[in-house]
């Protein structure tokens, strides 16, 4: 019988399956997909992005750029999408901004108002109720400095819906800060050549007052850096001209005239999700091989496996894969301040391993999906893990015999597919609302079942 809608499923529960071996490839990364969206979407020309990935961080990004005229034909079950920007114009007036819905995606919403405000137009870009207690001031801040128009975001704290009524960036000197995320520096870094190609007044030449130069400093510290990189490489695949300057400990960034150009452009599987089959084998046991990635993949997230490797895990590298084999664990003490999307899925390793595991440097993970620092120590302590809470991360001691639970997923979908690696190992473990993992993942659960087996049960 084939499983029944996941969206009506109330919980999974996993059945352990013993040593897994096997090999897989995840679907295409978010964060290049939402990327490469926004520079095919400014662009001149058209652009094919291949290795796309859709779900539901993605989906709103290409109704977002729909809703300004550019055609996204989606191929292939959504690996294949075909921008073209032709029929691309401002939307709204300050009476009836366009309204663009972006339920809880960061990279969305961040990377959008960034770069709408460089184009010009109206605009409400609004979220679920948890994308409006998601900050996103600092990038506000920042662009009120160079916007010929108006920008705020309305909840307290900073923090969604964002309004935007703009004649595009009469600036180009911008500073910004990156202690809460890195994807407002990427929004403005992916922002600032669609400055100097759109204009109010003439479409398409450098905005009065405007150099074609930008320039973007960055205050403070700057967390989870390689996507900043990542943003830089993806930006020059579509022509741009960028440079990352980094002096001591501060980072700028300086963009030039060239215009993002439609190419086409491939994206590599996902990474983050990588890291769930990698923990398989660590905890299992087995050899898992996740294909499409290599070390010097775009994504800063293949550095999970080099955490695995300290627990004591082989790991494999070919031009096209990685491999992890899993073997007896211990406990590390690691700061993922470059990988915090991967907390999660460590965090559920270390209670297979000797010894406890100190996580540092992620205490912007408190503002993500839900606050993956609190609600993670809640849901760890159920599984009768011992977890001390720090403002910069947690130390997990491993239960002297786990227990199954009923776990919470709180909306986010790196808890659901974390919390499934814990019923790998321990019998009866329930993982509440898996349907979660649409945000990035849709089929996850079902890839999983591949991997390991028919080996899950959905609840009836
Ligand atoms: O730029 C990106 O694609 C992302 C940056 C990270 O966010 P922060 O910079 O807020 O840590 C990461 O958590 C998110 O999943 C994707
Ligand atoms: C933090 C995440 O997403 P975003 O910030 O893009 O919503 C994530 O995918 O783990």
């Amino acid at each position: 019988m084939p499983d029944p809608d996941p969206t009506a499923i109330p919980f999974v529960e996993i059945v352990p399956p013993g040593r897994v071996d096997g090999r897989i490839r995840p679907p295409g990364s978010k964060s290049l997909t939402n990327r490469a969206l926004i520079c095919a979407a400014f662009a001149d020309g058209n652009s094919i992005l291949t290795g796309a990935l859709r779900s539901e961080d993605t989906e709103v990004m290409i109704d977002a750029v729909r809703s300004i005229g550019i055609s996204v034909d989606v191929q292939d079950g959504g690996r294949t999408l075909s921008v073209d920007t032709s029929g691309r114009s401002r939307g709204g007036s300050p009476d009836q901004p366009t309204q663009m819905f972006i339920a809880n995606s960061g990279t969305t919403i961040r990377f959008l108002t960034a770069a709408l405000s460089a184009f010009g137009g109206c605009y409400r870009l609004h979220g679920v109720d948890r994308m409006h207690q998601r900050p996103i001031g600092d990038l506000v801040t920042a662009i009120d400095d160079v916007i010929d128009g108006s920008i705020a975001a309305v909840s307290a704290g900073g923090c969604p819906p964002v309004t935007i009524s703009s004649n595009g960036w009469k600036g180009d000197r911008l500073s910004v800060a990156g202690s809460v995320s890195s994807q407002y520096l990427s929004g403005l870094m992916m922002a600032a050549p669609i400055a100097n190609s759109h204009s109010a007044t003439s479409g398409h030449s450098t905005a009065a007052n405007s150099s074609p130069t930008k320039r973007i400093d960055v205050v403070g510290e700057l967390v989870s850096r390689p996507y900043v990189d990542m943003t830089a490489k993806v930006m020059q695949s579509f022509g741009s001209d960028v440079t990352i300057i980094d002096h001591d400990s501060s980072v700028a960034v300086e963009t030039g005239a060239a215009a993002y150009q439609g190419v086409q452009y491939a994206i590599e599987p996902d990474a983050s999700a990588a890291s769930y089959f990698w923990a398989t084998a660590a905890i299992t046991g087995g050899e898992i091989t996740v294909d499409g990635l290599c070390a010097n993949a775009m994504q800063g997230d293949v550095g999970f496996v080099d955490v695995l490797e300290k627990m004591g895990c082989q790991v494999r590298h070919t031009d096209d894969s990685i491999t992890v084999i899993g073997g007896p664990l211990k406990g590390v003490d690691v700061d993922m301040n470059v990988i915090s999307d991967t907390v999660q899925t460590l965090a559920v390793v270390a209670l297979f391993a000797e010894g406890p595991t100190r996580v540092r440097g992620v205490a912007h993970n408190r503002f993500k999906e839900t606050d993956r620092i609190g609600d993670l120590a809640c849901e760890l302590r159920k599984l009768g893990a011992r977890v001390d809470e720090h403002e910069d991360g947690l130390t997990i001691h491993p239960p002297v015999s786990p227990t199954a639970a009923t776990l919470e997923t709180y909306h986010d979908h790196r808890m659901a597919m974390s919390f499934s690696l814990a019923g790998l190992k321990i019998p009866g473990v329930k993982i509440l609302d898996p349907a979660c993992t649409a945000k990035t993942y849709p089929e996850y659960f079902a890839d999983l079942e591949r991997l390991i087996g028919h080996a899950h049960r959905w609840s009836r």
